[in-house]
Parts: structure tokens; C-alpha cells; sequence
């Protein structure tokens, strides 16, 4: 049961205790499965999945991405939400709609996006300091632009994949020459970042400037992404032109896009600001801070819970600046909000930053340690925030195991 608005949605469908995928979620994806051809779009309830196409006979939901959906924008997708909501909770429905609740486990989550454009900030105060310590310890841990701009770069889209593909370690330069050349193989220091992604729906145009306030009528949702980093590649290649080959090989993305319109509870106030921002920066109105909570687990070990509402600069800024120069954004783009890091050492989102660079090894509750993934690990990053009622919302997961280089 949930309250939305001044209504209490009770859903025919039999949820599993604690699920995040109650009525007040409703986060949508693209499935292969469950004795259906094709590609179907879904909705999460409980431990089923809802075949859009089935219940609708539309073929924009028997598609291989959410985008054909996605940008036909925020009144469409509003329609949907209240009807299968409606179809949800409405016992009359029941008959025509129960046969295409698919369970869970028959269908396959594919990447839900097109992903022709991403993108990744540097978004949290935490992360940012922790990294600039540790990269360049003889300068200012925050540099100057950091606090007037969200910093972020523009990373390679054709590989970002879906939740359950292996990360293969990647090979590279290693470091400056030791002797005559610089040492080449592959990483001795792959990394995860914890981080929040947020999914374009309607486009903007060249030269349009989307305002903080119109987060909601370009975004469709968010998702979870592991941000996967070779320190050693990074450390050596970053400079002057920001992040390359160090974390090009595989960006992970969650299958489930949960919308903002699940997301009101969760609002909160960003932290406040250390100094005046420029005009289009400024979100003092109705601030787009997230109360989610994240969880970082190897091999099933939790190491620990990045807070996203500490993050400095929200999504309706990132988008902002994003398209502040005129740049145009697509159905099915991407961007995530950069590694999310708490203020205290169990909340930071990076092996990188909770082990001191490798200097101080993590043990795990198995007793094995570590200073960054090993082959065979597995990486997982969930989050739960607030949602209507007293309810809680799930984002899912983002996972993958890291095989070892190829040869
Ligand atoms: O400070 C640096 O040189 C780079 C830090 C990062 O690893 C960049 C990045 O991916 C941004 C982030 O996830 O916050
Ligand atoms: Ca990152
Ligand atoms: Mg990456």
C-alpha cells in the first residue's frame, strides 16, 4: 500500500517483503525472454516484469531501446505511469494483464538505452578533494573552477554496457618510462566508482539552454553505474586533456531506469554552496538534491554506502551546464553524476580513495584483502531512496565480474 498524492494505491500484484519495486516505483527497461520474441520495454513490480508491448500492442514498446518511447516526452510518459499504474491496482484489470507479468528470472535485462551520447561529472566535494590529494599532493585538492562549474568529460558511449557483463582487464601504459620505455600490461589498479546516472528523454536543441528548472521535461529517470578506472592508466595519460583510455574500456549501467516522477520523496536540499554561481547555476527554487542511498559490495562484502544528497551539484545543474555552450542532447543519452563520496571513510565510492591509493589494504569479512579488484571479483552497487508513503524505492543493481586481460 502507498500513498500518492492524496490516494492510497493498493496493487493486486503479490510483492515480496522489503521489495523496491512497489506501485510507487514503476522504473521501466528492455527485456529479451519470457517466451516472447524480440525485444519487449518492462515495468518492474515486485519480482515481475510487466511486457509493455503485450499489455499495449504499441510497437514503440517492441523495441531494442527505451528511446522511441523516451522521446516522445514528459506527457507521454506521465500517460503511461498512470495507466499501468491504473492497470496495477485496479482489480477489473487483473484478467487481461496478470498473463503478461513475466517473472524475474525468465526474462534477460538488456542495456535499456541507446546511449549515443555520455557523459561523467565530478560531482561530489568528497571524491573530488580525496582524489586530488592523492593525484596531485603539492597542488589545491579542489581546483579553482570546481566550485563555480560542474566539471565533468565527455566519455566513450559505445561502451557502456548492462549490469552482468564481465569487465575484462584492460592492458595499457602503466606509468612514465623506467627504463628507455614506459612499462605496458595490463592494470594492476582497476578501480570501481559508485555512481548515479540520469537518462535523457526529450531532447534538447542545438543552441536551446535547458534551465535548472527543466530538469524533469528533458529526464526521464536514473540508474545506477559503476564508472570502471585503471589508476595506473589514469595517472599516467590524464593530463592536460582529462580521463581517456584509464576508463574508456567499460562503463556498467544498471537495467532499470527509475523515473523522477518516483523520485518526489527523495528530494532534498543539495549541501550549501561555498560561493555565489552564475545565473543559470543557481537552483535556490526547487533544488534537484537526492536522498539516495547507495551500497558497494564485492563479492558480496559490503564496503561501503556512498550518500548521493551530499552530492554538490545536482543533475538539473549538470544538465544545465551541459548544454549552457548550445550543445544539443539526444533520446537515450546518459550522465552520470560522477563517483558519489560521503565525508566519512565508509561512505566513499572508490577503492582508489578506501584504500589510500593502494597503500591501505581493505579487508573483506572473508579475511582476504585489498587494494584494488582482483580477477573473479564481483562488483555490485545498489540504492534505495524514499519513496511515496512510507515506502522505499529500489534501483536494482549494477554488477560485474572482472575477467583477466586477454593475452
Ligand atoms: O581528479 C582526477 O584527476 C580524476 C578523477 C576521476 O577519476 C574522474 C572521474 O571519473 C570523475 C568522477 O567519477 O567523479
Ligand atoms: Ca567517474
Ligand atoms: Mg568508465
Amino acid at each position: 500500500m502507498v500513498l500518492v498524492g492524496a490516494r492510497t494505491l493498493v496493487t493486486w500484484v503479490d510483492l515480496p517483503e522489503g521489495t523496491g519495486f512497489g506501485i510507487g516505483n514503476l522504473p521501466l527497461g528492455v527485456f529479451l525472454g519470457g517466451g516472447r520474441p524480440g525485444f519487449r520495454h518492462g515495468v518492474r513490480i515486485g519480482d515481475r516484469v510487466l511486457d509493455l508491448f503485450a499489455v499495449t500492442g504499441l510497437p514503440v514498446h517492441a523495441t531494442g531501446t527505451l528511446d522511441p518511447f523516451l522521446v516522445a516526452g514528459p506527457g507521454a510518459w506521465r500517460t503511461l505511469r498512470e495507466q499501468v499504474t491504473e492497470w496495477l491496482t485496479g482489480v477489473r484489470h487483473r484478467a487481461r494483464v496478470e498473463p503478461h507479468l513475466l517473472p524475474i528470472d525468465e526474462v534477460r535485462m538488456c542495456r535499456p538505452i541507446g546511449v549515443p551520447n555520455y557523459v561523467d561529472f565530478y560531482s561530489s566535494k568528497a571524491h573530488a578533494q580525496n582524489v586530488g590529494r592523492l593525484f596531485r599532493p603539492d597542488a589545491d585538492p579542489l581546483p579553482p573552477n570546481w566550485r563555480h562549474l560542474p566539471i565533468g568529460y565527455h566519455g566513450r558511449a559505445g561502451t557502456v554496457v548492462v549490469s552482468g557483463t564481465p569487465v575484462v582487464r584492460p592492458c595499457g601504459q602503466l606509468g612514465p618510462p623506467t627504463g628507455g620505455l614506459p612499462p605496458f600490461g595490463p592494470t594492476a589498479r582497476l578501480d570501481l566508482e559508485a555512481e548515479v546516472g540520469f537518462v535523457v528523454g526529450a531532447p534538447s536543441e542545438p543552441g536551446e539552454r535547458v534551465p535548472v528548472a527543466d530538469l524533469a521535461e528533458h529526464v526521464f529517470g536514473a540508474c545506477l553505474v559503476n564508472d570502471w578506472s585503471a589508476r595506473d592508466l589514469q595517472a599516467w595519460e590524464y593530463q592536460p586533456l582529462g580521463p581517456f583510455l584509464g576508463k574508456s574500456f567499460q562503463t556498467s549501467m544498471s537495467p532499470w531506469v527509475v523515473p523522477l516522477a518516483a523520485l518526489g520523496a527523495a528530494r532534498v536540499p543539495p549541501p550549501a554552496r561555498d560561493t555565489e554561481l552564475l545565473p543559470y547555476l543557481r537552483d535556490d527554487g526547487d533544488p534537484w538534491g537526492l536522498d539516495l542511498a547507495l551500497e558497494v559490495r564485492i563479492n558480496g562484502q559490503l564496503v561501503s554506502r556512498p550518500p548521493f544528497r551530499d552530492m554538490y551539484w545536482t543533475p538539473a545543474q549538470q544538465l544545465a551546464h551541459l548544454t549552457v555552450n548550445g550543445a544539443s542532447t539526444l533520446p537515450g543519452e546518459l550522465f552520470a553524476s560522477g563517483t558519489v563520496s560521503g565525508t566519512s571513510p565508509e561512505e566513499w565510492g572508490s577503492l582508489l580513495e578506501l584504500t589510500a591509493n593502494g597503500t591501505r589494504p581493505l579487508t573483506l569479512a572473508d579475511g582476504s584483502t585489498r587494494t584494488f579488484l582482483e580477477d573473479g571479483d564481483t562488483v555490485s552497487i545498489t540504492a534505495t531512496a524514499p519513496g511515496p508513503g512510507d515506502s522505499s524505492l529500489g534501483f536494482g543493481e549494477v554488477s560485474g565480474q572482472v575477467l583477466p586481460a586477454r593475452a
